[in-house]
């Protein structure tokens, strides 16, 4: 059953969305007649992993909690990843697992995060071991080394948060950590981890429609900081283009095999001027003047602790929670250099193209007044 979400399907809904435009060529090692599985494959990332499969030649099967396209070339599986009678139908018979699924940041439920993220992952590294899937690729995050503070170029080495900032980034750093973990030679069982960062571009659930909401509230008149803070935001197909890259290099004795990989636009960009050019690009105004980093940033956290507090007689979802203001007020990109010289990964579209094909993706969200 088609579920009652945006309905869309991927391969007719934006043209500019393909990879025609550029004359890359995915390597030929092993994808003809391979057979892979998109946990997740319903979702904003999971539909434009789906897309790329398809023009790659793979057999696609999508599992997610609802059907939410239609494609004729997809099979569909509707589940709850954290059970396996719902997931092992999905994975027979496939060489490569694609794991993409997580609840939104925005959701904030520790118990679901903590269930799905890392419980969920480990079922899925189970039943992928069970069923004979060869390859396990996860999207991780670039967030799972941030803690709030400025990171600069921060290459794979990092060590991972100590103290991650929420319940998203406590489980993602769970989860990467056994999907490494459990590559096995000795098993015919390769895994890797991508980790993105600031994912966009059009049919996003988070970054523009939660954007425009703070606009229309009139919460955009200012920035936070002094707005010189660079930042990586990736184009979703940068994204699945690292994906299908990592499927295609994980082999026995490959040097990708048990890693992580960051996977950005390469191309940080001041984090205001970003949201400025998707903010203008929609006809909303952009903010001109800065607030001081730390005080938003105590505030936030002193209107945490009062949502806590309240939240037995009312819950409030504060727009501006400490891990956004730290996100919008300090530098965090990440280097691809690994990526670059161990999988061949280059961005295919630019941030600037990238941007214009996100604002035309949202037209829907335009400011008419
Ligand atoms: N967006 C970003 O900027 C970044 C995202 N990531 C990671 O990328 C991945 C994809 O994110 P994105 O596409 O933005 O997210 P979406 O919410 O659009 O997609 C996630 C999909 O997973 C599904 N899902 C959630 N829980 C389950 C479950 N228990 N069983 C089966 N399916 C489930 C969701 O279904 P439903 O909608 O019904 O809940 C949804 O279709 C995530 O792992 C995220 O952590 C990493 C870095 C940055
Ligand atoms: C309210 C405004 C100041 C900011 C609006 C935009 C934000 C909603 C987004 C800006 C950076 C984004 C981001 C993520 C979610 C959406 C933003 C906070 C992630 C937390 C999504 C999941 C990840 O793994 C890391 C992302 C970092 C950047």
């Amino acid at each position: 059953m088609i579920q009652n979400r945006p309905m869309v399907n991927p391969f007719t809904s934006h043209g500019s969305l393909t990879f025609s435009h550029t004359t890359f060529k995915m390597a030929t090692r092993s994808r003809k007649g391979k057979k892979c599985t998109v946990i997740g494959g319903c979702g904003f990332l999971g539909q434009y992993i789906v897309e790329r499969l398809l023009e790659e030649g793979y057999k696609v099967n999508v599992f997610d909690m609802a059907q939410t396209f239609e494609d004729d070339r997809v099979k569909f599986f509707v589940g709850d990843l954290c059970q396996e009678k719902d997931l092992a139908p999905a994975i027979s018979d496939v060489q490569t697992v694609f794991h993409c699924a997580s609840p939104p940041p925005s959701s904030d439920d520790r118990d679901l995060f903590y269930r799905v993220n890392f419980i969920g992952t480990k079922d899925i590294i189970n039943a992928c071991k069970k069923a004979g899937v060869q390859k396990l690729v996860l999207t991780s995050s670039a967030s799972v080394v941030y803690e709030g503070t400025d990171i600069k170029n921060g290459t794979e080495d990092l060590p991972y948060a100590k103290k991650p900032m929420d319940y998203y980034t406590e489980t993602k750093v769970l989860q990467e950590k056994e999907v490494l973990a459990a590559n096995s030679s000795e098993e015919n069982f390769f895994t890797v981890a991508i980790r993105p960062h600031g994912i966009f571009g059009p049919r996003d659930r988070q970054l523009v429609p939660i954007l425009v909401d703070t606009a229309r509230a009139g919460k955009t008149k200012f920035m936070i900081g002094n707005g010189e803070n660079l930042v990586d935001f990736t184009y979703v197909v940068n994204v699945a283009h690292g994906h299908l890259l990592a499927a295609e290099h994980l082999y026995k004795d490959s040097p990708v095999c048990g890693k992580a990989f960051h996977i950005t636009n390469d191309e940080p960009i001041p984090f205001w001027t970003f949201m400025s050019r998707i903010l203008e690009g929609l006809n909303y105004p952009s903010p001109k003047m800065g607030l001081p980093y730390l005080l938003i940033y105590y505030l936030a956290a002193f209107l945490q602790l009062l949502c806590l507090l309240l939240k037995p007689i009312k819950e409030f979802k504060p727009t501006f929670t400490p891990m956004r203001v730290a996100l919008a007020g300090t530098y965090h990109y990440y280097s691809c250099q690994r990526a670059k010289q161990l999988m061949g990964y280059k961005p295919l579209v630019p941030v600037d193209e990238a941007i214009k094909l996100t604002v035309k993706g949202y037209a829907h969200l335009q400011n008419k007044n």
